[in-house]
């Protein structure tokens, strides 16, 4: 077999540092915010919860602690688990009028009597840090404008994506795996924003390894633990994964769990040209980008110009 025509090289992939670049990101933000909160503005964050799932509640209080960290203005919401929609709705209202408040965030998922769309849709927009609101997400796919919030999950894999392959993703064929609001679909929107030739797959796609396996950038958002095996993914493809699923952790005894995501990460490294660990990976960079689009909303409150933060242009 001539050179040309053997297998691409196996090895370790790069890992793609989400912890890293998310102290980065937000050692940013906290210099800018104290910039501003010199100017008279302080920014300021609430966070809504309700109920009391277990991991709603670490997720909440990471969130704060981000928050505090970064000199702004939090506050938590905590809400019984019986909360009914109209008193739901009643607090968002409140946190819209209130002028010390620049982002708003309803902890997802919501207990089965709230309709969660509903309530995103009573989010002022202006206030909209997870970009989850309609005219939020119509503007990211009609173009964006500076004004757009861009889910921060998406905004932040593409941070990642950038270190590798740089803003420019002319030429490259991208595959995510998932279609949700929150994840599949603006991630799908930004990757085309930057020239990827992009596909969207999920549990109907037709030979989904076959399709994977087309991906110089592949992401995965599916919420199934270790679904991507070793052999769906292109030799030297950069891999992003963002799944956080708890699974049984046999070896370490005792009952207990630990966090794996959508890819069986040990197959991906000897496949992969780059890949994100979980823990370690996108997670950390979705409390970093929350925070650099509350930051955002602080400056465009009073009227100054904010670097865009689609892709995290100009926050490295
Ligand atoms: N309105 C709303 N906005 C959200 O942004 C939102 C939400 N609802 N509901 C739940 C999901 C999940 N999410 C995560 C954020 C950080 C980590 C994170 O930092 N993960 C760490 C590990 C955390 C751990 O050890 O449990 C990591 O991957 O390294 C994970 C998950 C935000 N979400």
């Amino acid at each position: 077999m001539s050179a040309l025509h053997e297998p691409a090289a196996r090895g370790t992939a790069r890992v793609i540092d989400g912890k890293a670049t998310a102290s980065r990101v937000l050692e940013w933000v906290t210099a800018r915010a104290s910039e501003l909160e010199r100017a008279g503005t302080r920014p300021g964050i609430a966070v809504v919860i309700v109920g009391d799932d277990p991991a709603s509640k670490v997720y909440v209080a990471s969130k704060a602690r981000a928050a505090e960290a970064c000199g702004f203005h939090s506050i938590t919401h905590r809400l019984p688990d019986a909360t009914a929609q109209a008193d739901l709705l009643a607090l968002v209202g409140q946190l819209n009028g209130d002028p010390a408040i620049h982002g708003i965030l309803v902890q997802l998922p919501l207990p089965g009597q709230l309709d969660a769309s509903r309530v995103i849709g009573a989010i002022s927009p202006e206030k909209d840090i997870d970009g989850f609101h309609a005219l939020n997400a119509g503007r990211l796919w009609s173009g964006g404008g500076s004004d757009a919030f861009v889910p921060c999950t998406p905004a932040g894999a593409m941070l990642l994506i950038e270190q590798v392959h740089g803003r420019e993703l002319a030429g490259l064929e991208a595959v995510v795996v998932g279609r949700s609001n929150i994840v599949g679909k603006p991630m799908a929107a930004l990757l085309l924003a930057a020239n990827a030739t992009v596909a969207v797959a999920h549990s109907r796609t037709r030979d989904l390894r076959e399709v994977c396996r087309r991906a110089d950038i592949l992401v995965a958002a599916v919420g199934r633990p270790r679904l991507i095996e070793g052999d769906w993914i292109k030799p030297g493809a950069t891999v992003i994964d963002v799944g956080i699923n708890r699974v049984e952790a046999p070896e370490l005894g005792d009952g207990r769990t630990k966090l794996v995501g959508d890819v069986d990460y040990a197959a991906a490294v000897d496949v992969a040209g780059a890949a994100t660990p979980v823990p370690g990976g996108v997670g950390p960079m979705t409390i970093a980008m929350l925070m650099a689009n509350t930051l955002a909303s602080a400056a465009r409150s009073v009227g100054l110009a904010t670097p865009r933060f689609a892709a995290g242009a100009n926050v490295l």
